[in-house]
C-alpha cells in the first residue's frame, strides 16, 4: 500500500479551518482529532465541524475519535462525510459490530491502540478493519515527543498483517516529524499523521512533500 500523509488539524488555527485544509493541498487525507474530555482530558470538535469541513475541502477526512461510547457516536461521523473513522479499542463495547457498521455506511473502519494497549489480543479482529492506528504518544494533545518504545509494536503489527495476508493500512499518530518518520516507515507504518510538524512549519504543503519523500525512501528498503 502506498504512503499516505495525513496532516492533523489539531495543530491548525481552528478559526480558519477551511483555509488550513487548503494549506496542505497535496496531502492524502486530513486527520481530524475528535476529543470529548472524557476518554482524553481535552475537548476539540464534533460532528457539525466535520460536516462543515467536508463541504469545505476535497481532501478525504480521517476522523480519529478519542471519545467514550464510540459505538453510539461513530456512525454519525460517517454520515458527516468522513472517509475513515477510527475508534479506540479501549473505548469500544463491540468493536467487530462497530467496524462492520462503519464499513456498511461507506467509510474505512479503523481501530486505534493507546501506547499501553497490546495488539495481540486484537489479532483475530484485523480482517474486520481497513486500518489500525498505533498511537506514538498518549492521546489528548498535539506537540508531544514521539515514543520510540512503540517501534516494536509497529513491527509486530506489520508482521501480523503480513501473516494474515491482509490489505490494510498501518497508521502512526503522535510526534511524527522529519526526525521520526523514517523509523516509523522502516518499522512498517504506511499512513503518517503529523500535526505540529506540518502546521508548525512555515510552508505546510512543503512539509507534507518532505515527509512523503522521507517515508517513501524508507518504505522502499
Ligand atoms: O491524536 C492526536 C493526539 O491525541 C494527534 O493526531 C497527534 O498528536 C498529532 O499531533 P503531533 O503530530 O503534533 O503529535
Ligand atoms: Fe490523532
Amino acid at each position: 500500500m502506498s504512503v499516505q500523509i495525513s496532516p492533523s488539524i489539531l495543530s491548525a488555527d481552528f478559526a480558519r479551518l477551511a483555509d488550513e485544509a487548503r494549506a496542505v493541498e497535496g496531502a492524502d487525507w486530513l486527520h481530524v482529532d475528535v476529543m470529548d474530555n472524557h476518554f482524553v482530558p481535552n475537548l476539540t470538535l464534533g460532528v457539525p465541524v466535520v460536516e462543515a469541513l467536508h463541504k469545505a475541502t476535497a481532501i478525504p477526512l480521517d476522523c480519529h475519535l478519542m471519545i467514550e461510547q464510540p459505538d453510539r457516536w461513530a456512525p454519525a461521523y460517517v454520515e458527516a462525510g468522513a472517509g475513515s473513522v477510527t475508534f479506540h479499542a479501549e473505548a469500544a463495547a463491540a468493536p467487530v459490530r462497530l467496524a462492520r457498521e462503519i464499513r456498511a455506511k461507506g467509510a474505512r473502519a479503523s481501530m486505534a491502540l493507546r501506547p499501553a494497549t497490546a495488539i495481540e489480543p486484537y489479532e483475530d479482529l484485523l480482517p474486520e478493519l481497513d486500518m489500525l492506528l498505533i498511537m506514538t504518544v498518549e492521546p489528548g494533545f498535539g506537540g508531544q515527543g514521539f515514543l520510540d518504545v512503540m517501534l516494536p509494536k509497529i513491527r509486530r503489527t506489520r508482521s501480523l498483517i503480513e501473516r494474515h495476508g491482509l490489505q490494510m493500512w498501518l497508521q502512526v499518530d503522535g510526534g511524527v516529524s522529519a526526525e521520526t518518520i523514517e523509523r516509523c516507515a522502516e518499522a512498517g507504518a504506511d499512513v503518517f499523521v503529523a500535526g505540529s510538524a506540518v502546521y508548525g512549519a512555515d510552508d505546510p504543503a512543503a512539509a507534507v512533500r518532505g515527509l512523503r519523500a522521507q517515508a517513501e525512501a524508507a518504505c522502499a528498503h
